[in-house]
């Protein structure tokens, strides 16, 4: 197990592949922004209820979700420049948003990939972090499942390449320390 944590406030770069693999960008926005830009969608972005199947059952998932696409929903102000920034900072044409709220620390999303049947093949998955520090867990899918534990503060970007999802799982796990509330955004290509 690597402790990624220890180094907080630091780039890494714990898996590597020829797409770049997973990348940790602390500090991307500025906490005042990004403290606007919580308060923006908290109140204004559509946040949704879904459901999954799990074991053959329909289950709520543990957190609100709110999706847009770029170019054709209207975004929330920042969020619009938000988007125009994180394209620029990975020179990457993301034309997809994906919200995910957590209320507390006892929401959570369970190890997963993305779905990649949508996506353009060798575009990044970005995902901006604001509000409360949630780790995230990343785990290879091949045994021994090694395992990384990324904090994700506020302000950061966490990169995903489009082939790492094929090998590892990653998640946030439930953590009852954490009291606050969280949002992320997960930019992808979609291209269609
Ligand atoms: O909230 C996060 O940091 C991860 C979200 C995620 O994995 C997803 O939206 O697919
Ligand atoms: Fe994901």
């Amino acid at each position: 197990m690597h402790q990624a944590s220890l180094f907080a406030a630091q780039p890494q770069h714990p898996i590597l592949d020829a797409e770049g693999g997973v990348r940790y960008l602390p500090d991307v926005f500025a906490p005042d922004w990004c403290a606007r830009l919580f308060a923006e969608l908290w109140d204004g972005a559509a946040w949704n209820s879904e459901q999954r199947l799990m074991y053959e059952r329909l289950v709520e998932v543990p957190r609100r979700v709110a999706r847009y696409r770029i170019g054709r929903d209207r975004l929330p102000p920042l969020l619009e420049t938000a988007a125009g920034r994180v394209r620029e900072v990975l020179a990457a044409p993301f034309d997809s948003i994906g919200l995910n709220l957590y209320r507390d620390g006892r929401d959570s999303v369970a190890p997963h990939n993305d779905k990649l049947h949508d996506l353009v093949p060798g575009q990044p998955i970005a995902v901006l972090s604001l509000g409360a520090t949630r780790r995230m867990t990343i785990r290879a899918k091949r045994k021994p499942h090694a395992s990384w534990h990324i904090e994700l503060e506020p302000g950061s970007l966490l990169v995903m390449s489009h082939a790492s999802q094929h090998h590892y799982d990653h998640g946030i796990p439930k953590d009852p320390g954490v009291t606050d509330a969280r949002i992320s955004a997960a930019f992808r290509v979609r291209g269609d």
